[in-house]
Order: C-alpha cells, then structure tokens, then sequence
C-alpha cells in the first residue's frame, strides 16, 4: 500500500480534505476558489481573535478591581468617601445636598433612641418602685452591665471558645434599682420630648425621600432604616433639581417662605424638597431644645448607665448642633465622612489614576453592604479581583451584631476574615487589612472599657492601645498565616491601624496602599 494511502486511512480528516479522486479541471478551479475564500474568512477571525486578546490584555493592564469587604459600620463607605476627597473630589461637591439628609437622619435617630432610653428608664423606675413599696428592695452597681445595642436589643453573646480563636464574654444583663428621675426632671425631660415631636416626625419622610431614589428602606421595628444602592447621591439630587424647576415652572414656590418677589430659602440654601426644607427650619427651631436634651446631667447619667451605644456619628453631630442646625448648613468633607447610610448590594466606581505620562489606570472600587444577610451578594465580584482591602472595627469588641445579638462583631470580623483569607476565587489577590476605629477605640479604652471582660482570652494583659491592638493584630496574623500554611499561595498579609475619619492619616495610606496594588498588578500583568 503507498503511504498516502496509508495516511488517509488513518487520518479521518486527511481523507475528509483531500480533493475527489477523478474531479474534473473547473471543478478543481471551483474547489480551489471556494478554499481561498474560506481561508480569507478563516484569516479575519483570527486577526480578531488576536486583536480581541490584545485589547483584554491591554484592559487588564490598565484596570486594578479593588473590593472593600468588612462587617457592617466597619468603615467601607467611609474609606470609598476617602478615596473619592482624594482623586475626585468635584465629585463630592455635587453630592453634599443628598449628605445633608444623612446627617439630619442621623440626628433625629439618635434623638429617638435617647427618647426611647428615657421611656424604658421611666417604666423601669415605676415598676421598680412598686416592687420596693412591696419588698424594700436593695441598690446595685452601675458598672459591671453590658452596653445594651443601639437596635435597643437585648445583648448577650455567646460564651466560650468561638472558631475566630478569640473567647468571648456571656453577659446577664443586669437591673438598676437605684431612681434616676426625679418627678420634676421627669416633667422637664418629658416637656422637651413634646416640644421634639414635630423633628422627629420628619424621620420617616426623610427616610421615604432616599427611599424614593432607587434604594431600599428597610423596615426596623416601627421605624425606617434606609440602605442605599450605588448612585444614590446624585439620583436623589437630580429628582430634586427636577421637583425644583416644575415647581418654578409653574410659577408658585410651595416653600416661599419670604412673600411674592424673593428669593425661597431653599433657593437661597440649596435645599431641593420640602421635606429636606422643613427639616432644615424644624432642626433650626428645636436648637435650643436638641441642646438641652443632649447636654442634660440626667440623660448623660442616663446613657453611661444604661450604656446605649449610639452610632459612631452621633455624638459628633449632637456636639456641633450650633453649626448643624441652622438654615444655612451645608455638610463639610468631615461631615459628610461621618455621615451613616447603610449600603445595599455591592457599588462600583471608578477612579482613573495617571501613573505615568501617557499611562492611567483605571482604578474600580467596589464598596459592599456588609450585613450577613448582604453577603452574598459580594461573591460574583471575586474572581477577577486584584486586591481587597478587608476592614476590622476594632473598637468593637463590646459591641454585637444588629444582625444577630449574639455575636461579638470582633469575632464575627475574624469568622469573616478567615472565610476570606481561605476563599480560593481570591487566592491571588492583594490581600490589606485595616484594623479600623482605632479613634473610638482609644476612648472606649480610656474611658475605662475593659476588654477582658468582652474578651476573655485577652486575659491579664494592660488594657491601653498598644497591647490591645497588638493582640488584635496577632490574632488576625495568626488567620491570615494559618491559611497560608493549610495551601500556600506565596501572599503577604499587608495590615495597617487605621481610623478612616481621619482625612490626613487615611490618605497617606491610601498612596501607599495604591503604590503596592500597582506594583503587584504590573508584575502579575507582566506575566500575562
Ligand atoms: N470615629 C470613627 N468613626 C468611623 C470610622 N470608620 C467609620 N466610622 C463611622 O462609622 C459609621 C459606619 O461607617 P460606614 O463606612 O458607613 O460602614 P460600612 O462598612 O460601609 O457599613 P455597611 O454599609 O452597613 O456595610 C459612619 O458613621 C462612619 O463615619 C473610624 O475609623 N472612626
Ligand atoms: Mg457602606
């Protein structure tokens, strides 16, 4: 048998190919066409192909995904606002408007919950005083009872060894028999609760008003609780802008507050509803009483005792009601870092970086709600990440999760961590932790906070900054390493101590943070 012979019975695909053995001279010429022609066509897709896989290697190379993951109020919104001061801060500008809603929602959340303290304080003390009339009961402590949540839930966590490799503390909370309202200090707090009524009914319009701009509003027992989805900012300037022209359009301003001819206040301040107008005048006129509210030896007693924990912002804003309520505010970088809004589901934005003269990366960050029932939302977000910058809210090692009260949020961030750390879509990404709020964590410290007491494991060591943080520190280390030990994968653990409200520190890390995802992302697309 002749080779070619040989060759076309074992090769299927020579013997499809090859010409017909008696073809005749135009059908050959025919053939021969039609084969040019197919590989013409053959040819352009794989010049597309080629030019395709150029311009995704090109892509690759000029964008880094960055992902802040972190438990909720650790502090991921706060750093993207850091980011946003630091590389597009015109972009701020425009949304100080919709920041302004934040802060008065904040603050007549606090109000309200102050309001709620004083009310489960005066059905304590009146059914405290009929036990006493019946059995002459005894005094107790003040100190030795664990804070109660801001949700105003009950606060007992689980006790014993967690998985995170810290203990945790079980607490009972205790009762206070000791009276705290007077009948005449119980008269005047109740006069300035009335005279707060009208502010407080703003709450659940203002929360309707984000609301009504493509994000959620959660229902929180009686109340609204606003998370907001990507956009949120600018959506809710925009359908104000628009609210504000129809209304000048037709010639009549609902909220002319100075007569025909002039010029409306929300004019003149940039307040584009009326919902966010009335407030404004509302947050003016109640000043005096919001002050006395706040600053009154009773509700402060009242607070320590029963230890609320309001949100980090609040105290900022209710120390600085002078400047907040007033006609004329308008929310500050520091304000607006401050400012507390939930995040729902994962958003994006994109900062462009110029690292050299004829080069820019793209930068996309991506800030995720970071309750558990958020979660898993963050998942499709993870395979083609470069870097994560992962945030602890270290100060919270007294604190649990609204989510679930009984789980200490210092242990759930180091569950977190760990689920992390050892997720295999994430094995070549950039890996920074900021142990956040070192801030608050100082003055819960200094203010006599113990942490053995949340904490059993951290044991008899100094209860000061430096070996608390350290021991934090560790523990995250010894998640990271663990999981480099179970399946190497060469990465570096790159942590900071950080308190991201603070606009100075926090940019100094950001460029280096940013200097070493680069360099990372440019060795990595090097290889490509
Ligand atoms: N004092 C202080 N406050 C902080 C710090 N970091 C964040 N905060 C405040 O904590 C609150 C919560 O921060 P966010 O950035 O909204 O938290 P988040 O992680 O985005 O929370 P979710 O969107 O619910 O996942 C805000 O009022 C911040 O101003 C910090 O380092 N120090
Ligand atoms: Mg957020």
């Amino acid at each position: 048998m002749p080779p070619f012979a040989r060759r076309l019975d074992s090769d299927p695909f020579a013997a499809l190919l090859a010409p017909p053995r008696n073809e005749s001279q135009p059908e050959r010429d025919l053939r021969i066409k039609l084969e040019k022609d197919a590989k013409k066509v053959s040819d352009k897709i794989d010049e597309q192909i080629r030019a395709d896989k150029e311009a995704m290697k090109k892509r690759s190379q000029n964008e880094v995904k960055l992902l802040l993951l972190g438990q909720s109020e650790s502090g991921k919104s706060t750093l993207l606002k850091q980011f946003q001061l630091l590389y597009s801060p015109k972009s701020l500008d425009l949304e100080r408007a919709s920041w302004r809603t934040v802060v008065y929602l904040n603050i007549i959340k606090s109000i309200r919950q102050i309001l709620d303290v004083l009310d489960r304080e005066r059905e304590d003390q009146e059914s405290r005083l009929k036990t006493a009339l019946r059995s002459n009961s005894a005094t107790s402590s003040d100190d030795d009872s664990p804070p109660i949540a801001s949700s105003s839930k009950a606060n007992i966590s689980a006790s014993g060894s967690s998985s995170s490799g810290v203990n945790t503390a079980s607490h009972q909370r205790r009762h206070h028999h000791r009276p705290l309202l007077s009948p005449a200090t119980t008269q005047e707090l109740l006069t300035l609760r009335m005279r707060l009524l009208p502010l407080l009914s703003m709450e659940d319009p203002l929360a309707d008003k984000l609301g009504s701009h493509g994000v959620g509003v959660k229902k929180d027992g009686s109340r609204h609780e606003v998370l907001v989805r990507r956009g949120w900012q600018l959506a809710s300037r925009a359908v104000g802008l628009r609210k504000k022209m129809s209304r000048s359009g037709v010639g009549k301003d609902a909220m002319n507050l100075e007569g025909n001819g002039k010029q409306s206040a929300d004019d003149r301040f940039g307040w584009e509803d009326q919902v966010s107008a009335s407030t404004a005048r509302l947050m003016e006129a109640s000043r005096q009483d919001v002050k006395a509210l706040w600053e009154h030896p009773t509700i402060r007693n009242l607070l320590k005792r029963r230890k609320l924990r309001l949100e980090d912002s609040s105290s900022f804003f209710l120390d600085d009601l002078d400047r907040i309520a007033s006609l004329q505010y308008v929310p500050s970088d520091n304000d607006i870092l401050r400012a507390r809004v939930r995040t729902m589901g994962v958003s994006e934005s994109v900062f462009d970086i110029q690292v050299g003269p004829m080069s820019v990366i793209h930068w996309r960050l991506f800030d995720v709600g970071g309750a558990r029932g958020q979660r898993q939302t963050w998942v499709p977000f993870f395979e083609d990440a470069n870097a994560i910058i992962f945030l602890a809210p270290i100060s919270a090692f007294d604190q649990y999760l609204e989510e679930d009260a009984r789980t200490n949020r210092v242990d759930d961030s180091l569950q977190l961590f760990t689920s992390i750390c050892a997720n295999p879509l994430l094995k070549s990404a950039h890996l920074v932790l900021f142990l956040n709020k070192v801030d608050v964590l100082q003055k819960k410290l200094a203010m006599g906070v113990k942490v053995r007491r949340y904490i059993t494991s951290y044991g008899d060591r100094p209860n000061a900054v430096a070996p608390v943080t350290q021991y934090f520190r560790a523990h995250f280390g010894r998640v990271f390493y663990r999981c480099e030990e179970k399946e190497p994968r060469g990465r570096q653990l790159y942590a900071h101590l950080t308190s991201v409200v603070d606009t100075l520190a926090t940019q100094t890390i950001i460029s280096s943070v940013r200097t070493a995802i680069f360099q990372d992302h440019l060795r990595e697309s090097a290889l490509i």
